[in-house]
């Protein structure tokens, strides 16, 4: 089963006046997976898809979703996979592809039929982002040794981290989405700090690997008028293109990162320095 919801994109000029709830409400996605559901999120940020896919009796076969007025999901869009679970298969027109934890899969536009399935050991986790696309590029499997690997911070400012291109296009050709893991080297607990924001894109983060028990404090908002959304594990949370994000955890963790819009140069960022946010 495939079901969706819908979200409008928010002023920020609105969302300063936003209470805790209507933050949570307007910006936090949970939960990103339920049991034998294919669970999406058509947001109005670019008109960015978010979701999660988790096969446990059974096969879950993609199906389209009234928002798109498309016969097939794929029609119009392309769509990237990340495991978060133990090993599954997604099958894209008969081509099956086994994605092993933090493995993703890019599918292109036109592919009619996506089947996420269990491979019996484990439950896999498929976290699911999507976004409009103009032309048909090759469906592939980047492998955790594929990744385009950056060592960023250090341990004095409690963001050591590593980051994993995945879906990026110097490893695999897309119309808008870009895709990656940042995973917490133990100890620290500061994603994205110094924070940034990109007015040419949206994106949206996925947190995942935080222990039981423990939770990330996510910080948004322009630069200049931040606000906080506490989150817990397999949690996600749209961030619009006037806001920051970035997070500090009660211990480490990890997070998927994506993203669409007006260019697809991932260094292309506006640094907030630490001392000048409010
Ligand atoms: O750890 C980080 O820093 C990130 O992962 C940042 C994201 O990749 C990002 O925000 C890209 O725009
Ligand atoms: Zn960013």
């Amino acid at each position: 089963m495939t079901t969706s919801e819908f979200r409008y994109a928010a002023n920020p000029a609105d969302a300063k006046t936003y209470d805790t709830q209507k933050l949570r409400d307007e910006f936090l996605i949970e939960p990103v997976f339920r049991e034998d559901e294919i669970k999406l999120t058509y947001s109005m940020y670019d008109r960015y898809i978010v979701g999660g896919a988790m096969p446990v009796k059974k096969d879950l076969v993609l199906e389209t979703i009234p928002y798109l007025k498309s016969e097939h999901f794929l029609d119009r869009r392309e769509m990237g996979v990340i495991n978060v679970g133990a090993t599954g298969t997604v099958t894209v027109d008969g081509v099956a592809y086994t994605l092993d934890k933090k493995e993703a899969l890019y599918i292109s536009k036109e592919s009619k039929e996506v089947i996420f399935s269990a491979s019996g050991e484990g439950q896999p986790l498929f976290y699911i982002n999507s976004a409009p696309a103009h032309q048909k590029f090759q469906t592939k499997k980047i492998g955790k040794n594929e990744a385009e690997v950056i060592h960023l911070g250090d341990n004095k400012s409690a963001n050591k981290r590593i980051l994993n291109k995945l879906i990026v296009n110097s490893i695999v050709e897309t119309c808008q989405l870009q895709m990656g893991l940042t995973e917490l080297v133990e100890g620290n607990i500061w994603n994205t700090m110094p924070a940034h924001t990109h007015e040419r894109r949206m994106e949206a983060y996925f947190y995942f690997d935080l222990d039981e028990g423990h939770s990330v404090c996510h910080f948004m908002g322009q630069p200049q008028e931040t606000r906080h959304i506490f989150m817990q594990n397999h949690q996600a949370v749209l961030s619009p293109e006037w806001s920051i994000h970035s997070g500090a955890g009660t211990s480490n963790y990890s997070f998927i990162w994506g993203m669409a819009g007006e260019n697809l140069d991932y260094g292309d960022m506006d640094v907030c320095p630490p001392n000048e946010m409010r």
